[in-house]
């Protein structure tokens, strides 16, 4: 049963109306021009001249897409060894969409409430990784919540410990805590085991890194990429729009905001992902304008590697708990996002499909619909399973290489910043993975068929 929607209720400024008609759109995506934000409503909506989404026009545009695809990226499809170490859950930026976050007060040393979240120190991040590097990884992703004891480094704590209002600034010292995340600076450096890729330091993060001081965006990048920072992952973005984040996420950095980060983060010669979290209160213009955005902004940096819908887990959350949405995105939803991706974004050469949030099934589909990177194999999840998600937290390279095969596809492994890639041939196991430190072709087992292995029979 449909549930209401509450009052705070999204009557939006801007709506899925235009000039443009949904068949001159196609046109335009199929002979390759630019398309205007109109174009994408058009596409998004097969169509403002009828409700809902027609099945036909929608697979022409998934077709055009996938055509694309194949122009622009060929038949292979990538993946990388990865784990996610995320530091802590600590957070109070309230955003309505997540269920990732603790409550601070939860992490104080004198507080009678037992947290639900965790916090990791930097030894403790190393171990994590120093560990899934000897199994094989070569990047982790790192994002985390914004732990008021967080500071950018021992300057930045200095400064926080001087502040006259510390708490205007979102701090409290780390003796206040249970555990101590310590700082990013000395995150991220612990997290460079081997020269594992640490890709980390979203652009909220990086907001949460200069609190309290004059500090530029570059000057924060600057000093993480010192200290091991390789890339950065484009999340934080969710809609870049401010109607819409007023709605989802009042507390978190602007548009504009997120737009100086990730710039910044270009100009000081950082790579980057970058994102989009579809599928709540937002509508078809508000897709569109978050697609010019991004395009725009690859326009001016060139330095963005892939573009990552993610469409939204809504069980566990405070938007889906409160009635201010019924669910998530449709499967026509998702794999349109997908298709407009990669037609809209001219200027970006990967869409990773994420089997995090569409399943195993649902992913590979993806890869006929516009996208040409299948994620990672990840080794744990934090974010979608406490949001509800249950598509699990581990590919091995054996089921990836499976699966491309199975759609006659071209498995590759690669580097986060693409720059590395190993072809894989599915008659060749074991597959790997082969391009990290301690990578030599064995496969990554998941923690259970590892122990197995490793513990002698009983008799
Ligand atoms: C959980 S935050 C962690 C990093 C940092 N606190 C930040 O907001 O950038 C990372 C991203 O996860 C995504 N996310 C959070 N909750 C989600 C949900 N319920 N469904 C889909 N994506 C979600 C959002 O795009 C968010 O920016
Ligand atoms: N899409 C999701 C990712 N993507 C991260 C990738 O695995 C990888 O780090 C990136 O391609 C850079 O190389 N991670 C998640 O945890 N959840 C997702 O939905
Ligand atoms: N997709 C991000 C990383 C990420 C995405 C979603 C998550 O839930 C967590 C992390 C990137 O590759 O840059
Ligand atoms: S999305 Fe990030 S900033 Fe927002 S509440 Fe969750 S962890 Fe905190």
């Amino acid at each position: 049963m449909e549930r209401p929607v509450t009052e705070a209720d999204l009557t939006f400024d801007h709506v899925p109306e235009t000039d443009q008609s949904f068949e001159n759109a196609l046109a335009k995506a199929r002979d390759g021009d630019r398309l205007t934000v109109d174009d994408a409503i058009e596409l998004f909506t097969t169509g403002t001249d009828s409700e809902g989404i027609d099945r036909k026009r929608k697979d022409r545009v998934l077709q055009a897409a996938d055509h694309r695809r194949a122009e622009q990226v060929g038949e292979e499809v990538t993946f990388v060894a990865n784990l996610n170490n995320n530091v802590t859950t600590a957070c109070n930026v309230g955003c309505l969409f997540c269920n990732f976050k603790d409550a601070a007060h939860t992490f104080e040393r004198d507080t009678e409430i037992e947290t639900a979240g965790f916090t990791k120190t930097p030894a403790e991040s190393r171990e994590i990784v120093a560990d899934a590097v000897d199994r094989g990884i070569y990047e982790v992703t790192s994002v985390s919540g914004l732990h008021p004891a967080f500071a950018l480094d021992d300057e930045h704590r200095e400064l926080l410990d001087e502040h006259p209002n510390p708490k205007a600034v979102n701090y409290k010292p780390p003796e206040r805590y249970d555990t101590s995340p310590g700082t990013y600076t000395e995150q991220v450096s612990a997290m460079s085991v081997d020269g594992a890729h640490v890709h980390s330091m979203t652009p909220e993060e990086a907001y949460h890194a200069r609190r309290g001081t004059d500090w530029s965006y570059e000057e924060v990048y600057r000093r993480l990429k010192d200290a091991g920072l390789d890339t950065v992952p484009g999340t934080a973005a969710e809609i870049l729009v401010e109607e819409v984040r007023d709605v989802i996420c009042p507390g978190k950095i602007s548009t504009d905001g997120w737009l100086e980060a990730m710039e910044a983060a270009a100009n000081v010669g950082l790579g980057m992902t970058a994102t989009i979290m579809y599928g709540h209160v937002e509508n078809e213009a508000h897709r569109a304008m978050h697609l010019q955005r991004i395009r725009e902004l690859q326009d001016r940096t060139g330095t963005i590697t892939e573009f990552v819908p993610l469409s939204f887990i809504h069980q566990n959350t405070p938007l889906f708990e409160h009635d201010v949405v019924s669910g998530g995105a449709s499967r026509h939803e998702d794999e349109l996002m997908i298709a407009v991706s990669r037609l809209f974004l001219d200027n970006i050469d990967h869409i990773q499909a994420s089997w995090v949030k569409y399943g195993d099934e649902q992913g590979l589909k993806m890869l006929s619909c516009g996208a040409d990177d299948y994620m990672g194999t990840i080794l744990s999840e934090e974010i979608t399973k406490r949001a509800g998600g249950g598509y699990g937290e581990f590919r091995s390279f054996a089921d990836y290489v499976e699966m491309i095969a199975s759609i006659g596809r071209v498995p590759v492994e690669r580097s986060t910043d693409y720059e590395t890639r190993r072809v894989i041939d599915p008659d060749e196991p074991p597959f790997g993975p082969r391009l990290g430190p301690k990578a030599d072709g064995t496969p990554l087992l998941t923690l259970e068929e590892r122990d197995a292995r490793v513990t002698p029979a009983d008799d």
